[in-house]
């Protein structure tokens, strides 16, 4: 018998039924991971549709659009498809793109218009800040791109921002006083270009709402219940936006943890969450207690970390499930080891208890920590999938085939232009493209403009068989642009593929990197007729090149992901929020590393860091890893490192130790003057868990004393001659693994072997060819 709405509500307990059944004004739900909170918004939704609330009142907004997309799925099992299909759920830059499309044109957009990806804006600024002749060195473009987004995120136009002494100061002392002039013009470049980026999305939103109060009235009408997941991590753009949206009805309805707000460096305010109550009247406060997600241990555990944050409202989180294994530290010589170990026990909890590899995800603090652990899962033949990073539609192959149906769409889109317009080469030079440039802006006409209208500007002093290349240009966009009003996505897709010059070229290069460039190429024109496919059956329609776009424009990197395929997932821990994993490892738990070196000069910083590793831990079901390297390479250096605090803010009741903790020496960070007052208790150290701490080993002295044997003999303890005076029980020392002691020996000559046991617990096998060892006793 299929579900009604009221089964679903049978299967919340009590704390979750109040929120769900909230009626109307405003509310929020604060509560800890695991406690159910999507859970709470996707089951109100569907309740407020079967009290007869319109789908088309309803907008909720989610993290990512895959979480809006599983929402939507789950909400279509209880009320039925139809009913949700009107829903506005997804993002907040999804959604309001959707909104400024409709809107465009009061803002002075086209309603095509085309969405700057952070890679479109980082050129875009690259190129103004040397079109102005300012070093690069000092404007660095992707500093220079994230200060402007820090501005827009503010809310802080270019006009703003001349009235703003401060924030000119700022940049003057950083030596970099001409940020207002380059903001200014690229605000006015992207104007020109038809293009907004991310930033835009919300900037524009705003303007829109406060310039145009019709509009505003128009969406508060439309949207008279508005949800919010994950509001912890909303910036004071969104805020605004929320808040504007919602000031007629008041029916605004935000779930969060503030121990979970993790992205401050990218402009989220956790006192959106912590001030709720003061902005609106009359909120009413939800709290939830029970956490359905973890294991005790793990919930306790991680109890036990947040408690060291000072800014933070006082939860409980306490859970009915069971008490689970501890969470298991490892301690590891190497990354290269710390892969192997990780790959090697997923493999064995796989076989021992029946896993998929879904069921496991290795979360590491940076993108560049993944190598280790892909080269190991590699070795397994443990199929994986990292998100993140470099992502299908950053590809160059790819974002190549996007640019040319960028320019289709949106011929005066100067990023896309300039991507291609000599790609597959067709004898359009650099000069060329700066003239047709400078023409362009001092007209404050788009490149394309320019090109269609050469024979009229003299000026441009373009030969004539350049001009025939740029005319050849132009009649193959319109080519392509006429074709785009009939057919559809897929087929213009292909036929500008084909058209463009972009197969050939790649066929031509028969590389493997080539042929695997033309399958991405393929994959997405796959993309594309799924895309037409899709919208056939969800309107009838075929969908348009520009819809596609926009998909494409607004996915991230999880959104590709269609969970057909078992892998274990790999991504950063900032990415893994609001998602769980049966195993978790959470790899590379050291000082400088996590917590982040960058983010150690304030106690907010470092209480940010502490928050990702709350995230981190509590995405874990059912069983937890730590691990963390004695030496790792770091920008080319191999340098030492210490475990994180993070290992040893858990209480250790939760922890089982697999190689015993070594010694370790804080960095004198913590400083009372930053600080405030400084908890004594908290700066102690703590003595080792078990086992006698090996000494710490001196990689510099180590390699100082290598240094000092000659090659080729002399000393009796070198590398070079120990295969006639090593034998077993010898206690040596090697320059990453640290002392060991000789087990055996075996071999003869050159292939001579010694089988160490490290004080680290590895047990090795060295060719003394080559093995760097030094005997010490
Ligand atoms: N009453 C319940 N009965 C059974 N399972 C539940 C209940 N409430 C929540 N869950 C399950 O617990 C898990 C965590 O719920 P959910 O993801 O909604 O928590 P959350 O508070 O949003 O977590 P996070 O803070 O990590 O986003 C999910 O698998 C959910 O289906
Ligand atoms: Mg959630």
């Amino acid at each position: 018998m299929k579900k009604n709405i009221q089964d679903y509500i049978a299967e919340l307990n009590s704390a979750q039924k109040e929120p769900t059944l909230h009626k109307e004004g405003p509310m929020i739900v604060i509560a800890g991971a695991g406690s159910g909170k999507t859970r709470v918004l996707t089951y109100r939704i569907a309740y407020l549709m079967s009290e007869g609330v319109d789908a088309f009142n309803i907008l909720s907004l989610t993290f990512t659009n895959k979480a809006a997309r599983e929402m939507k799925g789950r909400i279509a099992a209880i009320v039925g498809n139809s009913e949700a299909k009107n829903l506005w759920m997804g993002t907040f830059h999804s959604i309001f793109a959707k909104i400024l499309r409709i809107e465009a044109d009061k803002l002075g957009y086209p309603s095509n218009f085309t969405i700057y990806d952070t890679q479109d804006s980082q050129r875009l600024i690259s190129s103004i800040i040397k079109e102005k002749g300012l070093d690069k060195d000092v404007y660095k473009y992707k500093q220079v791109q994230s200060r402007i987004s820090s501005f827009k995120n503010s809310l802080i136009t270019v006009k703003a921002y001349y009235q703003n002494g401060e924030l000119q100061e700022a940049d003057a002392m950083a030596k970099r006083p001409r940020i207002g002039e380059i903001y200014q013009e690229y605000v006015e470049r992207c104007f020109k270009a038809g293009a907004m980026d991310f930033d835009d999305l919300l900037l524009r939103t705003n303007e829109l709402l406060t310039r145009f109060p019709e509009v505003l009235a128009k969406y508060q009408n439309r949207f008279r219940y508005i949800l919010v997941d994950e509001y912890q991590d909303t910036n004071h753009s969104q805020y605004l936006i929320v808040k504007a949206l919602s000031d007629k009805f008041q029916n605004i309805c935000v779930v969060g943890d503030d121990a979970q707000s993790i992205y401050a460096f990218r402009g989220a305010n956790i006192n959106n969450i912590l001030n709720f109550q003061k902005d609106y009247h009359g909120v009413k406060m939800y709290r939830l207690e029970q956490n359905y997600r973890s294991t005790k241990n793990i919930v306790e555990a991680a109890n036990s970390v947040i408690e060291h944050n000072k800014t933070k409202l006082d939860k409980d989180v306490w859970t009915h499930n069971e008490d689970g294994g501890k969470i298991k530290v490892n301690r590891l010589v190497t990354d290269g080891e710390e892969g192997r170990y990780v790959a090697s026990s997923i493999f064995e909890n796989k076989m021992e208890h029946q896993l998929n590899n879904g069921d496991f995800a290795i979360l590491y603090r940076t993108n560049a920590q993944s190598r280790a652990m892909e080269d190991a899962l590699r070795k397994r033949d443990i199929p994986y999938r990292i998100y993140g990073g470099l992502s299908f539609y950053q590809r160059k192959e790819i974002k190549d085939v996007l640019a040319y149906l960028r320019i289709l769409v949106n011929p005066a889109d100067e990023e896309a232009l300039k991507r291609v317009i000599n790609y597959p080469a067709r004898g359009i030079g650099q000069t060329t493209l700066e003239k047709l440039t400078i023409t362009a802006n001092h007209y404050k006409r788009s490149i394309f403009e320019v090109m269609q209208n050469i024979q009229k500007l003299p000026e441009l002093k373009i030969n004539s068989g350049t001009r025939t290349k740029l005319d050849n240009f132009v009649t193959m966009i319109q080519s392509f642009q006429i074709m785009n009003q009939n057919a559809n996505a897929f087929e213009v897709a292909e036929h500008v593929a084909k058209k463009t010059g972009l197969l050939q070229e790649l066929k031509k290069d028969g590389t493997p990197e080539g042929v695997a460039r033309l399958e991405n190429i393929e994959e997405l024109l796959n993309g594309v007729k799924d895309f037409v496919e899709e919208q056939k059956e969800l309107d009838g329609t075929t969908g348009s090149l520009a819809e596609f776009l926009e998909d494409v424009a607004l996915a991230t990197d999880l959104d590709q992901d269609t969970g057909d395929d078992d892998r274990v997932a790999l991504m950063t821990i900032h990415l893994s929020k609001g998602l769980e994993f049966p195993y978790l490892y959470i790899v590379g738990l050291e000082e400088d590393l996590f917590p982040s070196a960058m983010s150690m000069n304030t106690r907010s910083e470092l209480e940010e860091e502490r928050r990702l590793f709350y995230v981190a831990l509590t995405r874990a079901e059912k069983q937890a890893y730590l691990t963390y390297t004695q030496s790792r390479y770091r920008w080319g250096k191999l340098v030492d490192c210490e475990p994180s605090r993070f290992i040893e803010e858990i209480d250790e009741k939760y922890l089982e130790y697999l190689t015993p903790i070594h010694e370790r020496r804080y960095k004198p960070m913590i400083d009372a003057d930053i600080f405030g007052e400084v908890d004594k208790s908290k700066l102690r150290l703590k003595k080792p868990v078990s086992g006698t701490p090996p000494k710490r080993f001196d990689s510099e002295a180590a390699s100082r004393k290598l240094r000092k044997i000659k090659p080729g003999g002399g000393a009796s303890n070198t590398a070079n001659n120990l295969g006639t005076t090593l034998e077993a029980g010898n206690i040596v020392e090697h320059i990453r693994f640290g002392k060991g002691k000789v087990v055996r020996l075996e071999g003869v000559g050159g292939d001579k072997k010694a089988e160490i046991l490290f004080e680290n617990g590895g047990l090795k096998k060295l060719l003394l060819r080559f093995a760097k060892l030094n005997v010490i006793g």
